[in-house]
């Protein structure tokens, strides 16, 4: 299975887990879905928003680059820097990134149009909405390069995944140790499940063992 599908299979949390035994960071709070609530996973095409006051005139609205490069296995990432009182993203934009076959779209501050993001079920993870258009406000600096989500730097091509408790990143040279300790960790759950489903007390269930899961994670 590729990289991409593994992914797909765990949640963030596992992840998540995956990246502390390793020691690394990779999870990008404040962020959820605010559209087509639902798993996505996939490689970052990224974007880099800025002030448009003295950033010069735009040639094209943002984030058009990256939505003509994106397809299907990509998320679009768009760093907008926690702002909330203008869109880093809007309904054309949605509309081409489906056209594309994209996974989906996350932006670290405020995106707009999320009637038509729905509509055309377009999965969208952000930290807010507002109504406010980004034009004459806020400029694309560049896209394809690297970029901070949340605190967490993200290159293009690093892997994405996005669910129910929020947004992991994991850099692309340690995919392969963080997808094989993740599916680790989520084997050992399911078994936890099990248990849990049959009656055996939380308290061994949930025992020191799995207190001290992640160190043996990471000393393995
Ligand atoms: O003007 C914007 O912020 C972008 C927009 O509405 C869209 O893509 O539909
Ligand atoms: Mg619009």
């Amino acid at each position: 299975m590729s990289e991409c599908g593994r992914l797909a299979a765990l949640d963030t949390c596992a992840v998540s887990d995956a990246l502390d035994a390793l020691r690394l960071p990779g999870a990008a709070l404040g962020l959820h879905a605010v559209s087509g609530e639902r798993r996505i996973a996939g490689r970052a095409v990224t974007v880099d928003l800025v002030e448009a006051e003295g950033a010069g005139a735009a040639p094209r609205h943002l984030c058009t680059a990256a939505v003509d490069a994106s397809g299907p296995d990509t998320i679009i990432v768009v760093a907008h820097h926690g702002r909330s009182h203008v869109a880093g993203w809007g309904g054309v934009l949605s509309a081409g990134a489906v056209a594309r076959g994209s996974e989906g779209v996350i932006v670290d501050g405020a995106v707009r149009d999320l009637d038509e993001a729905r509509q055309f079920g377009l999965t969208v993870y952000a930290a807010t909405s507002v109504p406010v258009t980004a034009r004459t406000r806020i400029v694309e600096r560049a896209w394809d390069v690297p970029v901070e989500i949340a605190g967490v730097r993200v290159e293009p091509g690093d892997y994405v995944l996005a669910d129910g408790s929020g947004v992991v990143f994991v850099p692309r040279d340690r995919i392969d140790e963080v997808l094989a300790i993740a599916e680790r960790i989520a084997a050992k759950e399911a078994l936890m499940l099990a248990r849990v489903r049959e009656g055996e007390s939380m308290a061994t269930v949930m025992s020191a063992d799995y207190e001290t899961m992640l160190d043996r994670e990471a000393s393995r």
